[in-house]
């Protein structure tokens, strides 16, 4: 058992994390962090910063593929960023976004389209968007091995009902509330709290049993996850709950721009980077 979840770049331990790491370090009273991952290079990285769980987001639909919202996003295109993901990481729990479309028909849909992820790109766990909706679907991936989290809140695949406005604010709280109970009934491990206010998102934190995961939900949550583009600085137009960490927007233009000009003048390749 490792000391603590999250212990810096030096991790307490190498084996992957777990689900049950991560009830472990609620009861411990433990923040930790969460970060989406697309592609084996950057997984690496994180993983290697000792970031314990990786999400392989739906965002993927706006980051990678350049569609404006998660709508569109299918199955056969995450199953290979979440198998590269997979394949860069040794200790982050590897937890894959389940599509729009791809679970809420029924609960033998969901299971078909996770044992997907799990089977063929290695995923050790899955994440689908709604509360008492979708929890007979959660019951029966949870009662047949595979470990779910819940999202609710702004849950990006209603955008075209919802719109991207800050949810569970007022008599919305309660339903909220009891979604999310519904979610932990039906098994989740953990349940990730999008754009709600900060005090629902406390309370939240305090009367659940499984950890929550803030993003736009304050301080008050047992983790918070970005979207990786988001804290490094390359996405223009953030949510306004995203902080930069980094400006990689501004390192990756300057070295663009810098190997051009190298090229055209003709200084690059110089011998060091040239075979006799
Ligand atoms: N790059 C990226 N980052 C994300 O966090 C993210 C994605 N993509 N794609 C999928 C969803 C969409 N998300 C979004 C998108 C827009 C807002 C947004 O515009 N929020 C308003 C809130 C306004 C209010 O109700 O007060 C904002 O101004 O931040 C929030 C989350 C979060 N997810
Ligand atoms: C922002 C997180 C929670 C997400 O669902 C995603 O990246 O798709
Ligand atoms: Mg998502």
């Amino acid at each position: 058992m490792s000391t603590t979840l999250y212990g810096g770049s030096a991790s307490a331990s190498d084996r992957r994390i777990t689900v049950r790491d991560l009830a472990a370090a609620k009861q411990r009273g433990e923040r930790w962090p969460m970060l989406t991952a697309y592609d084996a290079l950057t997984a690496r990285i994180f993983d290697e910063a000792g970031i314990p769980v990786l999400l392989v987001g739906d965002s993927a639909a706006n980051v990678v593929y350049g569609y404006d919202s998660t709508v569109p996003i299918t199955v056969e295109e995450l199953l290979p960023l979440t198998a590269a993901v997979s394949r860069g990481t040794a200790r982050a729990l590897v937890v894959a976004d389940l599509p729009f479309g791809s679970y809420q028909s029924s609960p033998h849909q969901a299971m078909t389209n996770a044992t997907r992820f799990l089977k063929e790109a290695g995923a050790h766990a899955v994440k689908l968007e709604g509360g008492t909706r979708v929890a007979e679907q959660v019951a029966q991936l949870t009662s047949s091995g595979i470990p779910v989290m819940g999202h609710l809140g702004l849950t990006p695949q209603s955008v075209n009902v919802l719109g991207y406005r800050v949810q569970g604010r007022g008599e919305a709280g309660a339903q909220l509330r009891a979604d999310a109970q519904a979610l932990v009934e039906a098994g989740v491990f953990a349940l990730v709290l999008e754009c709600v206010p900060s005090e629902l998102a406390r309370e939240l934190t305090a009367e659940l049993s499984v950890p929550t995961v803030g993003i736009g939900a304050g301080n008050g949550t047992d983790a918070q996850v970005l979207v990786w583009q988001d804290m490094a600085g390359l996405t223009q137009g953030a949510p306004a709950f995203v902080k930069q960490y980094a400006d990689l927007g501004g390192v990756l233009g300057k070295a663009a721009t810098d190997f051009a000009a190298e090229v055209v003048e003709g200084s690059f390749p110089d011998e060091q980077h040239s075979y006799a």
